[in-house]
């Protein structure tokens, strides 16, 4: 008989890639990320998108405002890139302590896209400032092109419009966001040591057959969409090799249920009720538990230059079952695994 293990201490975790939203939300939001993460890299966009230092401060604030009461949980910001961003935006970002990157959403490619970047060739003197004062570019790696395939439009991003940035700023830091495919996994591993990428865990565990199978189910929609089972492999492959280029980002998105059971439903899933938990699933599945800690804990602070945490968190093996859905904002979201149960638990 295989040993199996049923206590798991880790370093705390960290979120590079999460989504908390705002208004009403926030609270909700921020009550599951502060469970036992130590930082979030909280994306930018929101409606309005947080465009500037302003606008990315005061929604810091909004954030430890409703973090729970003895919560360590400390958001770190993001501004949102568009054609219009001024250069000297980023000097006061740095300036500012709390914000360390700039998001790049191609134009229309994702959820509340609309105000994003329609050639990057508009913000390279913002690219210049940022690799100047180490503010790192995270990407959303898809073309909007309408005749590409919603299937492909990450791997041709990856042909088309990211090998420039790369080779026009040699230093600057980019993480290439929410990968989904073995091309991303290969750009990544060829890349410097500039490049690095974050991986979802629903990414990890599921491909497009799961949403399309036996009937269409919106809770797995997400964009960059899921691909097929030989991409979702490759994923993990990247994610449990010990490479430090990848690391944990779970792209939770909450929307409202009624926006995602609907005829044309909105892109995201929500993770954060049971990131670790969930990652710990994957880890385990393909026999690496040993290098879940430094894919939640060790490679994004080391690549963010920011340091380790210093404390721990207990995950054990007890299952649970997952609520069929979580409140949000006084309305309600389908989270993932919802109704089912998550062998893992964080004590
Ligand atoms: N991933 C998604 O499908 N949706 C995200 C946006 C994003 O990260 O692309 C959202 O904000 O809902
Ligand atoms: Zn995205
Ligand atoms: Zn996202």
């Amino acid at each position: 008989m295989t040993s199996q293990k049923t206590t798991l201490t880790i370093t705390r975790p960290d979120d590079w890639h999460l989504h908390l939203r705002d208004g009403e939300q926030l609270k909700d939001t921020v009550a599951d990320a502060s469970r036992y993460l130590g930082r979030a890299l909280v994306m930018p966009n929101l409606l309005p998108p947080a465009t500037t230092t302003e606008l990315a401060l005061d929604y810091y604030h909004k954030i430890t405002a409703v973090r729970p009461q003895g919560s360590q949980f400390e958001p770190l910001m993001s501004l949102y890139l568009t054609d219009k961003t001024d250069p000297e935006e980023i000097r006061r970002a740095k300036a500012s302590g709390k914000i360390v990157a700039c998001k790049l959403y191609p134009a229309g490619a994702t959820t509340n896209s609309d105000s994003g970047v329609t050639d990057v060739k508009n913000i390279y003197s913002v690219l210049e400032v940022m690799q100047e004062t180490g503010i790192l570019l995270l990407v959303h790696g898809e073309v909007t092109d309408p005749s590409i395939d919603i299937f492909d439009r990450e791997k041709v991003f990856l042909e088309t419009i990211l090998p420039d940035v790369v080779r026009d700023f040699p230093t600057l830091k980019i993480v290439l966001e929410h990968i989904t495919t073995k091309h991303a996994v290969k750009f990544v591993e060829q890349a410097g040591d500039n490049v690095a990428a974050t991986i979802t865990v629903h990414h990890l565990l599921f491909n497009r057959n799961h949403m399309l199978v036996g009937g269409i189910r919106p809770h797995f929609y997400c964009l960059p969409i899921l691909k097929r089972n030989t991409h979702q492999q490759a994923l993990v492959r990247a994610a449990t090799s010990g490479n430090k280029k990848f690391f944990m980002g779970t792209d939770s998105a909450p929307h409202f249920q009624q926006n995602k059971e609907t005829a044309c439903g909105c892109a995201g899933a929500y993770t954060s009720h049971a990131a670790v938990e969930l990652y710990a699933e994957a880890f385990e599945d393909a026999g690496a538990l040993d290098k879940l800690e430094a894919f939640t804990s060790h490679y994004g602070p080391d690549f963010y230059g920011q340091p380790r945490n210093s404390d721990t968190i207990t995950l054990v093996k007890e299952p649970w079952t997952v609520p069929d859905t979580l409140p949000l904002g006084g309305n309600k979201l389908v989270p993932i695994r919802a109704g089912e149960v998550i062998s893992w638990a964080v004590k």
